[in-house]
């Protein structure tokens, strides 16, 4: 298993090499050798990227090569088993030793290991190890180095690391993860990554970069990436789920007619709409915070780093809900596919569990919005010191004289009617926590007692804004185009609008002058909307163009043989070599016979 993995892992990233491709057509092509996921993705896709970021010129000069030209394989380590989310209490330490001109790596307890790093079991012989850095008796905090940790001819551990991989997982079973531990490791002053400090031979601490948090870059970058990715996870699920529910035939609504097929069932029709809609939604958004990203980045270069907070912010509650979202609507293909679906020949598992586990890795959920609310409540308050707000929270005007948004059903009227919500929902969070202190908690008390709205208020302005930008984003894309393909992306938006009206229907009666009857308006919309983009719905897909050796599915393949293709690939299992397994004569036999 790990061996061929590993063969076509090279395969992969050596012939896009070849062609001198960038990493996310890498990425992408991978998907073709692929299931689950490259031991060779963090190579490129956090240890190259990390090279890039956090070191200097002369660094780079001489480290990218060696990676790009894959003379090293790399990982990233910063998750210890004890510790993933507070990255400030990580425990593996580095300490500067003047006298040879090293830092001396150290795993001081069990809880200390290196855990998780995707190819870091078996795969990579380098890394970059986020350790806390010691000089002159002073704990400087967490601090990129990157470390060799194999024997670049033999691949054998080098004497004081303990490396390893860490075993079977929900999915991910091809990402090789490890453990990694350190025995007075030894490594050179140079390999602490220096763009943001510096290290002297003296050891002299040098602080570089005007922010703070630099060093959390890569996975800023990821986050971003990720979005992208989660558009792109989903639309192979709904291509599956959709083309399966066109070639299915199940029930008989009606005694005198045909089974239908089963994406003729409204309810077909409201689980996997939302799923087309929502991948192109997500694939919108994800553009827009990469040209974000990317405009922060040129901030920087200029050493303004005014800009970062808000990217930090889009990108903590973007990746989390849209990993949030895909996590839920690949399942929800999932089911729509009934027992089929539960193959893993369909590959809607494989889906599912890499969608599941991009909810946790860079960025658990609830931490990440928990990021985005207090950039969130920092800006309210703000706004009430009478300062400018960032651009994707000027919405929050619109609630400073705290009057109910009256409710339109236009679509423009629905993304203001989220705006509402986020800002109403924004509101109450500062709210109740000025009562909690009013009441004689401190700040950080009174915060954790806000946090489950806090979330709340994260994830509706996160809704907000990618209501905003997709719409706007659609309009901007399709002014061009023909009235036809107009006409059906305009439909996915608007389904967008209204089912997610239709999920947050509490809110919008809180925050907006919505009625009953209002409801019931778009209950009907979205009804009549459902029965619109039918017709188009595998030609929404089918435009998705992806082969059938990346959706690798007996249910999504283009010719519609599902059942030819369940039947090849059950027949190719290993217990069907034989007509009776040799378990029934050693074990099934016996005991029928009494004699177990
Ligand atoms: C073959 C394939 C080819 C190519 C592939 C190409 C591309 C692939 C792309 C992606 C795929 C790659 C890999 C995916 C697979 C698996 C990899 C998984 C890797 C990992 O999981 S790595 C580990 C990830 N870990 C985390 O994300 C930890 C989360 N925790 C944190 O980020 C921090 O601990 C946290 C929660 C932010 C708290 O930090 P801290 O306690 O230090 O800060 P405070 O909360 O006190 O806030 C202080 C201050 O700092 C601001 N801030 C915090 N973080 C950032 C940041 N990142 N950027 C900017 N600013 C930040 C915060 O807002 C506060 O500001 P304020 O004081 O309010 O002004
Ligand atoms: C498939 C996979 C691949 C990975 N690959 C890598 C890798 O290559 N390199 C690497 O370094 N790491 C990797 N990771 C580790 C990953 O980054 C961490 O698991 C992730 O950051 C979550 O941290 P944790 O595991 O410590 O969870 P915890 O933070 O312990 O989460 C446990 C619970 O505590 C809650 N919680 C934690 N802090 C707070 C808070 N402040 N407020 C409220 N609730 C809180 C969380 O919401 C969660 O419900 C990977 C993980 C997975 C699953």
């Amino acid at each position: 298993m790990y061996g061929q993995i590993v063969r076509d892992g090279l395969v992969n990233v050596t012939g896009i090499e070849d062609l001198g491709l960038t990493s996310p057509v890498l990425q992408r092509t991978s998907d073709a050798f692929f299931k689950e996921i490259s031991p060779f993705l963090l190579h490129f896709g956090m240890f190259v990227p990390t090279i890039i970021g956090q070191c200097t010129p002369e660094q780079q000069a001489k480290w990218l090569p060696l990676a790009m030209d894959l003379k090293i394989i790399g990982t990233y380590a910063q998750t210890e088993l004890g510790h993933g989310t507070f990255i400030r209490g990580l425990e593996t330490t580095a300490t500067y030793d003047a006298s040879t001109e090293q830092f001396i790596l150290k795993t001081p307890k069990l809880s200390s290991y290196k855990w998780w790093a995707g190819g870091l079991g078996k795969t990579a012989n380098h890394c970059i190890v986020l350790a806390q850095l010691y000089t002159k008796g002073v704990c400087h905090g967490p601090h990129p180095f990157i470390v060799q940790i194999r024997d670049t001819e033999t691949h054998m551990p080098l004497p004081g690391i303990k490396v390893g991989e860490i075993g079977p997982k929900l999915g991910f079973n091809t990402a090789d993860n490890g453990f990694l531990g350190f025995e007075d490791f030894r490594i050179p002053r140079e390999n602490l990554m220096m763009k943001n400090a510096q290290v002297t031979k003296d050891g002299t601490y040098v602080k570089v970069a005007r922010h703070g948090k630099l060093t959390y870059g890569t996975m800023v970058f990821v986050r971003v990436m990720l979005v992208s990715d989660m558009a792109y996870c989903l639309a192979k699920a709904v291509t599956i789920a959709v083309r399966y529910s066109a070639v299915r035939r199940q029930s008989q609504p009606k005694p005198d007619q045909p089974e239908p097929q089963v994406l003729d069932y409204l309810t077909q029709q409201h689980k996997l709409f939302i799923c087309i809609s929502t991948a192109h939604a997500m694939k919108l958004t994800s553009t827009w915070l990469w040209n974000t990203f990317t405009g922060v980045l040129a901030d920087m270069r200029d050493g303004n780093t005014d800009t970062l907070p808000e990217l930090h912010a889009l990108s903590s509650c973007l990746k989390a809900i849209s990993t949030s979202d895909t996590s839920a609507l690949i399942e929800q293909c999932r089911f729509a596919c009934g027992g089929h679906g539960y193959m893993y020949s369909s590959n809607l598992p494989a889906l599912y569990s890499f969608a599941t586990a991009t909810r946790t890795y860079e960025g658990d959920y609830t931490v990440l919005l928990l990021q985005t609310a207090r950039f969130l409540v920092k800006s309210w308050e703000q706004m009430d010191e009478g300062k400018p707000l960032t651009p994707t929270l000027a919405y929050l005007e619109q609630s400073r004289n705290g009057s109910q948004v009256s409710w339109d059903d236009s679509p423009e009227g629905i993304v203001r009617g989220f705006d509402a919500v986020a800002a109403g929902r924004i509101g109450a969070c500062v709210k109740s926590i000025r009562k909690h202190i009013n009441n004689g908690m401190d700040y950080e008390d009174a915060w954790q007692m806000t946090t489950v709205q806090l979330v709340g208020a994260a994830e509706a302005h996160c809704r907000a804004v990618i209501c905003r930008v997709y719409r706007d984003e659609t309009a901007r894309l399709t002014a061009g185009c023909s009235p036809g393909v107009k006409a059906v992306l305009d439909q996915l938006s608007t389904l967008y609008l209204l089912y997610w009206a239709l999920e947050r229907t509490g809110d919008l009666l809180r925050f907006s002058s919505l009625s009953e009857r209002d409801i019931e308006n778009l209950q009907a919309r979205y009804e009549a909307l459902l029965l619109k983009i039918r017709p188009n719905a595998v030609g929404l897909v089918d435009a998705f163009d992806f082969r059938d050796e990346v959706l690798m599915s007996t249910l999504g393949s283009y010719d519609g043989r599902v059942y030819e293709r369940l039947m090849e690939e059950a027949l190719k299992t290993p217990l069907n070599r034989e007509p009776v397994s040799d378990s029934f004569h050693k074990y099934i036999k016996p005991m029928m016979q009494g004699k177990l």
